[in-house]
């Protein structure tokens, strides 16, 4: 077999980690929090048919002509559809990310009910259910098993934290959920051109669980180098954000990735997990060693300032005023 060309991207050596052995979990969380920020989860629980009807709908609903999508267009809540002119994540961008997606929040609450008058606390919105009968139910028992799973997972991250594994839970009494399911249009990506599937970013929560129809593009950069994020069949990617990269002072890294992609469309699926609006992220007791690196921030301000810089990304490749995000 020939070796990759020079300039051809490594695979990302990432760790799978098996959800049914927990003692071990932990550690081998540790371990990839230290030196890629993104590891596989299997035997995660999550039905490989819900994964599969969740594809199913998500491309039902792309396949819609635009004024239907542009119906449900994305409002002040980030709920919604999302067209491939909404976003760019990275300065070196000539275009907007080759993307259009569908974000939901979970939980929803009614208006009225208590915690409505927190920032993503609403309700979802949907097409017409006889333009995608099943999209709604089929999302939302989606997000419902990513949502659960995440829960335990959070458990892990304490313990490799070597914290008391319901230590974040109080933290996580309103958490900031969003599902985004992603079509990436046809067409190959042209990085060397700015033009990316999705710029290179960081993620801004506490944690990510991501699913992808099998088709390449992911990119990590932890060292430098861009590397190749294999899709592992019945996997989730996990990856840590910028919240618990400062909460744990840099031990749980936040890694930069991107989206680079081959000419074939390509779908994937998000549960960005973040912590309640008020919970204030200031260095945790394991993690102070030489001092605290980071100032304390608000879980609500940080997540807001950046889906508005992101709503913003538009004018701002048109002005020429991008920043990273
Ligand atoms: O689609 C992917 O593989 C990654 C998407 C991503 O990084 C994001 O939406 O934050
Ligand atoms: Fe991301």
């Amino acid at each position: 077999m020939c070796p990759p060309h020079a300039s051809e991207p490594q695979q990302a050596p990432l760790p799978i980690i098996d959800l049914s052995d927990g003692a071990r979990a932990a550690a081998l969380m540790r371990d990839a929090a230290a030196s890629h920020g993104f590891f596989y989860i299997v035997n995660h629980g999550v039905d490989s048919t819900l994964v599969q009807r969740q594809f199913e709908q998500s491309r039902a609903f792309f396949a819609l002509p635009e004024a239907e999508k542009n119906k449900v267009e994305a409002n002040e809540q980030a709920r919604g559809y999302t067209s491939s002119t909404y976003q760019t994540v990275d300065p070196k961008s000539t275009v907007p990310d080759a993307l259009e997606g569908f974000w939901a929040w979970i939980p929803e609450v009614q208006p009225g009910e208590p915690g409505s008058e927190l920032p993503y606390k609403g309700l979802n919105i949907w097409p017409d259910a006889d333009l995608v009968p099943g999209f709604r139910e089929t999302l939302t028992e989606y997000m419902v098993a990513t949502e659960k799973l995440s829960r335990r997972v959070i458990k892990l991250v304490a313990q490799a934290l070597d914290l008391p594994e319901d230590y974040f839970e109080p933290f996580f009494r309103h958490a900031q959920n969003q599902l985004r399911t992603m079509h990436y249009l046809k067409g190959k990506s042209e990085p060397e051109n700015g033009k990316f599937g999705a710029g290179q970013h960081t993620d801004w929560g506490f944690i990510t669980f991501l699913v992808d129809d099998g088709t390449p593009g992911l990119q990590l950069n932890y060292t430098g180098e861009w590397e190749d994020v294999k899709p592992v069949p019945n996997s989730f990617i996990v990856n840590f954000g910028d919240m618990l990269n400062e909460w744990s002072n840099g031990k749980f890294k936040s890694t930069k990735h991107r989206v680079v992609k081959p000419e074939k469309e390509r779908y994937s699926c998000a549960l960005f997990v973040a912590p309640s609006p008020d919970a204030r992220i200031e260095c945790l007791p394991t993690c102070v060693n030489g001092g605290a690196k980071y100032e304390p921030l608000l879980a609500s301000q940080y997540l807001e300032s950046k889906y508005k810089q992101l709503a913003d990304s538009k004018k701002a490749l048109a002005d020429g005023t991008l920043k990273p995000i």
